[in-house]
């Protein structure tokens, strides 16, 4: 089977094209790929499949085999790969996600992509539509208790779910001990994707993430847009942000007339490959 290994900001995944290629059970070939030792080693896998929709498909799965609802560095690559690899010759193409179609914008430097803008659609505050076990109509700066100790969460969905919580300093965190408390807390039925941030100043947010069924990762895309909207909710920042995460950073614009969130960020090859399945 052939595979392209990208990355959005540091968050890697391994891409099959399902135009060419058959994937039968992509869970179980995520958590093949995904070991960095023993396979390719990536955050998971990505599917680009033909869609009825749109103009393609994205399926994404985590390093443990769950599949993700949407994946933000992901659609990015998705994005660039369709075009470096010539399946489109448009700039403005839609992807189908499990959390509905994305709207992507390609800028292309000497015949590549090397920025994509996401229109990742609107963010869901509902406790149920996150989910998260709580009363009332959004989860803001709300009390959880986490290894004996209260830290203070705002919840967001971008068609997954994210846990967004402010620290003064994310660099000296026991995110390996915290992360997986957090991702495996009773009260997210799906589990939960948590983000952890220092606000820097009124437009600049600092992050780590805890990513459900990948553990620590260098980017998330669904999550600096959750996390961009829930410091703006919080009061913490307003206009563009710039989210800096360990692999990199990411524009992000809440656009609250429309009620949509427009992500900007690079996207990159790493290698071409095959592997026996
Ligand atoms: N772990 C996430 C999916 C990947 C999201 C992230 N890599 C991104 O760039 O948005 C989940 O299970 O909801």
């Amino acid at each position: 089977m052939k595979f392209t290994k990208m990355q959005g900001i540091g968050n890697d995944y391994v891409y099959v094209n399902c135009f060419e290629e058959k994937v039968e059970n992509p869970g179980k070939l995520a958590v093949r790929v995904s070991d960095r030792h023993f396979g390719i080693g990536s955050d998971g896998l990505i599917l680009i499949k033909p869609s009825e929709r749109a103009d393609f498909c994205m399926e994404m799965y985590n390093a443990d085999g769950s599949e993700g609802a949407m994946c933000g560095n992901g659609v990015r690559c998705v994005g660039k790969y369709v075009y470096d690899y010539g399946l489109t010759e448009q700039t403005s193409i839609q992807v189908e996600t499990k959390s509905g179609i994305k709207y992507l914008d390609l800028t292309v430097e000497e015949g590549k992509v090397s920025q994509v803008r996401v229109n990742m659609g609107a963010p869901e505050l509902s406790p149920s539509g996150i989910p998260v076990l709580a009363d009332g109509d959004k989860v803001l700066d709300a009390p959880i208790m986490v290894d004996g100790r209260e830290y203070r969460m705002t919840c967001v969905s971008m068609g997954n779910p994210h846990a967004v919580v402010y620290l003064n300093d994310v660099k000296n965190l026991e995110i390996e001990k915290i992360g997986p408390m957090f991702e495996m807390h009773p009260c997210f039925p799906d589990r939960v994707n948590t983000e952890f941030v220092r606000v820097v100043d009124g437009h600049t947010l600092e992050m780590r993430v805890w990513e459900r069924g990948s553990g620590e990762t260098l980017a998330c895309g669904t999550g600096a847009c959750a996390v961009a909207v829930a410091s703006i909710l919080n009061g913490h920042v307003s206009g563009e942000v710039t989210v800096k995460l360990l692999g990199g950073d990411l524009k992000i614009l809440w656009d609250e007339q429309e009620n949509i969130v427009y992500m900007t960020g690079p996207a990159a090859v790493v290698f071409d490959g095959e592997i026996e399945v």
